[in-house]
């Protein structure tokens, strides 16, 4: 392995993290703490009835724009900047799920001004991390951005959340057990840069997660609490990394693939859930390191969909985007380019996992 010249990594961090119930209401103290007075204030239409006019509310004299975010794009980040013109800003508050958050987090970089994230979702890692996730012509390309400066996670928005966004981010979460399965993969076959601290981040959270008797977002806040911190952890091991290689391997190649190629109904972390199945079965066979059958308890037990049908999906789909996955970051190696598993074999991984029915 061969490291570059410099003798210690430097690290954009968020400078301010708060899990809490009433993290919320911190955005006044946070705004001033960082002596920033002209907000470009980003929300989403839903989000905005939900908490967005509250927490606007609060921060009214600091607010120069408001802006609803439609989409995840270049064009709305353009659009944005356009709108703004030459108003000064010297920060932009997101209030919203990933499509607010990504957008603020560009538009932050670009602008070079603080960005603060008041997520209303917890539905992907992206909550505090160097990385939006935008769709360009239907493609997703995923764009590297500065870390939040803070980051705010309510745990009283959150825990009242729609149920399906909070399971999707137990999967993004959970597919770091095989994101970083694959990082060490790269590390002794192809001699690629890993680092422990990274890994260590991006994987306790979720191996712990494993071990839970039951999974309740809605009415155990302990649960909910674990989430949200693994993925804000998820989040600071990508900046720490360099990349997103502590939390996207092969499962997140196939659901890259999946959105390229169109198919099913799944959302991100659903999608890279299935994923982690079949990329653990892969590692425990090959390796002898994994228990997918844990995995997939792991999800019944907090209702993430395990089956081709429950996002759609025919077998046929999953296997061309299993297939399709290796022609996605081509230089990311994963258990798909170390194995090159035939459809025959995938198929039979699909089968005996549950995840389609023989
Ligand atoms: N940065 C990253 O690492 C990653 C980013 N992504 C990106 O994230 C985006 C998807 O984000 P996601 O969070 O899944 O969903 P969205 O931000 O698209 O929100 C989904 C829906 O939920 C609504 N909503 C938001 N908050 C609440 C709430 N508290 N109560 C009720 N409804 C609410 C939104 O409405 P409204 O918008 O009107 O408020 C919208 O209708 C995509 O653009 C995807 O590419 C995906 C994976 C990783
Ligand atoms: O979703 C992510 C991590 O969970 C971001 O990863 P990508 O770089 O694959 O978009
Ligand atoms: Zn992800």
């Amino acid at each position: 392995m061969r490291y570059k010249t410099e003798l210690t990594r430097i690290v954009e961090l968020p400078y301010y993290v708060e899990v809490s119930e009433s993290s919320r209401k911190k955005v006044k103290d946070i705004l001033d703490s960082f002596n920033l007075n002209s907000t470009l204030f980003l929300t989403g239409k839903n989000s905005y009835e939900v908490v967005g006019a509250k927490i606007e509310e609060k921060i009214s004299d600091y607010i120069v724009e408001k802006v609803f975010v439609e989409k995840a794009t270049m064009s709305e980040v353009r659009r944005i900047e356009l709108f703004l013109g030459y108003t000064d800003i010297d920060s932009v508050v997101g209030v919203g799920g990933g499509k607010v958050i990504d957008v603020g987090k560009v538009i932050a970089t670009e602008l070079k001004v603080a960005f603060i994230s008041i997520p209303t979702l917890a539905s992907n890692d992206g909550i505090a991390s160097p990385v939006a996730s935008f769709k360009e012509n239907g493609k997703p390309v995923s764009i590297s951005v500065n870390p939040p400066t803070a980051v705010l996670a309510d745990l009283t928005i959150l825990r009242n959340s729609p149920i399906r966004y909070l399971r999707a981010g137990f999967g993004d979460l959970i597919s770091n057990i095989t994101a970083v399965k694959d990082w060490k993969l790269a590390r002794d076959k192809i001699g690629e840069e890993y680092n422990e601290v990274a890994a260590s981040m991006a994987y306790l959270p979720s191996s712990l997660m494993l071990n839970l008797e039951s999974v309740n977002f809605k009415d155990d806040l302990t649960t909910l609490e674990k989430l949200i911190r693994g993925l804000i952890l998820s989040g600071v091991s990508i900046a720490i990394a360099g990349s997103s290689r502590p939390a996207s391997g092969a499962e997140h190649k196939f659901s890259h693939a999946l959105d390229y190629l169109g198919y099913g109904s799944g959302v991100h972390g659903e999608q890279v859930a299935l994923g982690t199945i079949i990329m653990e079965y892969l590692h425990q066979k090959y390796y002898g390191i994994g228990d997918w059958e844990a995995i997939k308890t792991i999800f019944e037990k907090a209702q993430v969909p395990t089956t081709a049908k429950e996002l759609n999906l025919t077998k046929e789909q999953i296997l061309e985007a299993l297939i399709y996955a290796k022609r996605i970051r081509k230089k990311r190696y994963t258990i798909l380019e170390d194995v090159n598993p035939s459809k025959e074999e995938l198929e039979l991984v699909l089968i005996k996992t549950g995840i389609v029915e023989s």
